[in-house]
């Protein structure tokens, strides 16, 4: 491939230089700083497992993977993900845990903690009713006699109500799942940024579309389009369909004013390459996928570039 020929990830740089260009520079909710624009899409095509990895940088692509693993079992605490190696939500509840016991105990120990210790797992390691809550076990709520109700033991499964309803209903315009329960987003240590997933059948194919309010550039965004198109893979896979395409949709796209190095070298830096999604079993349903089922193929990113994370 020669370097005038478009990439897929050409977009990204585009959206890049635009915000670090022309971004509105303001204080975040963090404390970091930013700039930011309002509004941004982008598409890419999931045709022969192509998969939207960045190449500018290499991308822990499995660490995104276990993510949406974790999410699909429907839990909200950590202690899964640190078992597993994964570090990208210990921040959290961490500075919880800092704030609340004015301890300023070190992320390994805290780690070391949450994975050692059931009562303290369960006091320090829950994010809420996040993202898994949500998607799994949406909780309703039922009558208990006398104009009183009571949360039913079990919540909506939108997961599992949606493989059904692409299965039977392919044209339907309903196709979605969000994560954005507006009575309980107080609740959550953070509130869904990849809030609203929808897809469409068109063609005998799948295509998937991601609305996120909320996105880091620079660090999160990596992650996100991954997430995306892996749950597009899937749902494709568990309803007899081909992978058509994926459309992202940014609400607050922003970069950090703190992550100068790494968007200056991914600017200077030209895409390559053509990466591939293989699943390499059909699992018996949606929440029978394991991380072995995963492998990505022709992914010769450019070295991988630090950054540190707003908290
Ligand atoms: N500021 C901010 N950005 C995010 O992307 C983000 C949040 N906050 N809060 C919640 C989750 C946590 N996510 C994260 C957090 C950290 C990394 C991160 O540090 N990624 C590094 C290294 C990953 C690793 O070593 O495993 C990377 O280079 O991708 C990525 C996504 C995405 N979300
Ligand atoms: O999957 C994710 C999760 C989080 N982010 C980013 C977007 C923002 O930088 C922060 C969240 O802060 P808010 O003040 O709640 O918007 O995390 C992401 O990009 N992707």
């Amino acid at each position: 491939m020669t370097d005038t020929q478009p990439h897929y990830e050409d977009q990204y740089l585009k959206l890049m230089r635009h915000i670090w260009r022309h971004g509105d520079e303001r204080i975040d909710r963090t404390g970091v700083g930013t700039r930011s624009v309002l509004g941004a899409s982008m598409r890419f095509s999931l045709a022969d497992d192509a998969v939207p990895l960045l190449t500018t940088k290499r991308v822990y692509w499995k660490v995104a993977a276990r993510e949406m693993l974790w999410f699909l079992t429907g839990d909200t605490n950590i202690r899964e993900l640190v078992k597993q190696g994964v570090h990208i939500w210990t921040d959290w509840p961490l500075d919880a845990y800092r704030r609340a016991t004015g301890e300023d105990l070190d992320r390994d120990t805290f780690e070391m903690r949450i994975v050692g210790d059931d009562d303290f797992a369960a006091r320090w390691g829950d994010l809420g009713p996040v993202y898994g809550a949500q998607w799994v076990n949406w909780p309703i709520y039922e009558p208990a006699g006398e104009g009183l109700y009571r949360k039913a033991e079990k919540g909506r499964n939108q997961i599992a109500e949606l493989v059904e309803a692409i299965r039977t209903t392919p044209g339907s315009r309903r196709l979605l799942f969000t994560g954005w329960n507006v009575a309980e987003v107080p609740q959550m240590a953070l509130p869904p940024c990849h809030m609203t997933y929808q897809f469409q059948v068109a063609n005998g194919k799948l295509n998937g579309l991601l609305f996120q309010r909320s996105c880091d550039l620079g660090l999160g965004f990596a992650f996100n389009i991954f997430g995306l198109s892996m749950i597009t893979r899937m749902l494709a896979q568990q309803c007899d369909l081909e992978p058509g395409e994926v459309v992202w949709q940014g609400g607050d796209v922003h970069l950090y004013l703190n992550h100068a190095e790494l968007v200056e070298a991914q600017m200077s830096r030209v895409p390559a390459g053509a990466p591939k999604l293989r699943i390499n079993r059909r699992p018996s349903s949606i929440f029978d996928y394991r991380i072995e089922d995963f492998e990505v193929v022709d992914y010769a990113p450019q070295a991988h570039i630090s950054a540190p994370v707003a908290v």
